[in-house]
């Protein structure tokens, strides 16, 4: 059991609120309609740059003052901050085919049944969602489909949702019984592999959705310009992997990737088992909010995260939520390694950047170039995947 610690209304109780508030997407004022809304302008001349850091590396072999380069016999430079030791930064650590290779497994196989995800709860699992939203399919009630054929009378079934080819235009005015596809995506917020978790899901009274997993990691999903969320109501939460859910083994490739990037973190002669993997899916205003990852029983072994798609700001901070964070930039291709103290240390994605001049996946649009992998392009160039690989025993 867990007491997440209480995050009161105020929002600018803690370092880390503020620095979240600072960083999190907001609108200006000025709303003539709805299409012209700016984003309100944010400083950005804190947040470290491990792009920049690398470059200057890679000319002069200097980093700057607080940050080194770690000694070991990895295959690329890997960054560490003096003071917050078991935290490691590998940039542009996936190359760009990795980057598409695990973009298209994220969105087409990551989210197949027994692994969960997040529409679960309401829709039991689900079949093929990308294919079926790139199809304009409509996921319609068991119901609908579960006709007794004895007596005439309609099973209320409501796990048995299936894809139908009805088109969108006949399920309109139906919203009880039948969604699109292309929604559903649109609201795909996580997916598990390998071991799953118990999660639990609240709704806030402001209307914002938070997704709850092991009492403190939340998406939110920002409508408009609500404020941020309270959560002091459901505080506690028993957090745990239910090994007795239905689980297939994380993927071969993806056990070898995590294995060699966890290498740099990993205790002297030991070697990185993953056995559990959360895929986010972040879309614009999407935020995980700060939280601990302590479900786990050995944190001397990392958590290994890589990042996806647009580019994001990532916060670091200690074991205080009032402790100062430090902000970085997260890009396509980064990895992240959180082992030893970096594991008690509050951290969380205040911000993605979805527009053009921020978001970075220019390289991404030159290879997703093909006709098969514009679907991909269409989803990742407003959205942000984070796979975070984690030994759990
Ligand atoms: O999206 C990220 O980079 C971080 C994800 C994370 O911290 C988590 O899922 O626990
Ligand atoms: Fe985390």
């Amino acid at each position: 059991m867990y007491d997440s610690d209480r995050v009161s209304d105020n929002s600018e109780r803690t370092a880390f609120r503020r620095a979240e508030k600072k960083y999190k997407l907001y609108y200006n004022d000025s709303k003539p309609s709805k299409r012209q809304k700016q984003p309100r302008p944010v400083d950005l001349s804190e947040v470290v740059d491990f792009k920049l850091v690398l470059e200057s590396f890679h000319q002069n072999g200097e980093t700057p003052p607080g940050i080194f380069k770690l000694q070991c016999d990895f295959n690329r430079p890997v960054f560490c901050f003096e003071d917050r030791p078991g935290f490691y930064f590998i940039p542009g650590a996936l190359s760009i085919e990795e980057q598409c290779h695990w973009i298209r497994e994220s969105l087409t196989s990551f989210p197949q049944p027994p692994n969960r995800t997040n529409h679960n709860e309401i829709y039991g699992p689900i079949h093929d969602l990308f294919f079926s939203a790139q199809k304009q399919k409509v996921l319609v009630a068991g119901e609908n489909l579960d006709r007794d054929t004895d007596s005439g009378v309609h099973k209320v079934d409501a796990c048995k949702w299936k894809f139908s080819e009805i088109p969108i235009e006949m399920s309109r005015g139906d919203s009880c019984t039948s969604i699109a596809g292309s929604n559903l995506l649109r609201k795909l917020r996580w997916s598990t592999l390998g071991l799953q978790f118990d999660w639990s899901k609240v709704d806030d009274p402001l209307g914002v959705t938070l997704l709850i997993l092991n009492a403190n990691i939340f998406i939110v999903k920002s409508v408009g310009k609500k404020s941020p969320p309270n959560i002091s109501s459901h505080s506690i939460f028993q957090r745990n992997y239910n090994i007795s859910l239905p689980h297939n083994k994380i993927p071969e490739t993806l056990c070898e990737l995590s294995t060699r990037m966890a290498a740099p973190a990993m205790p002297m002669g030991k070697e990185f088992q993953p056995e559990a993997a959360i895929v986010n899916y972040f879309g614009l205003g999407d935020m995980l909010g700060g939280h601990l990852d302590d479900m786990e029983a050995d944190w001397t072994k990392p958590i290994v995260s890589m990042s996806l798609g647009c580019k994001a700001i990532f916060l670091l901070g200690g074991k205080s939520r009032e402790d100062l964070p430090v902000a970085m930039f997260l890009r396509s291709g980064d990895i992240v390694l959180m082992a030893g103290e970096a594991r008690e240390c509050f951290h969380g994605v205040p911000r993605i950047f979805t527009d053009k001049e921020n978001a970075e996946v220019t390289p991404l649009s030159l290879q997703l170039s093909h006709q098969d992998d514009l679907c991909f392009m269409e989803y990742i160039r407003t959205s942000r995947i984070n796979i975070n690989i984690r030994q759990v025993f």
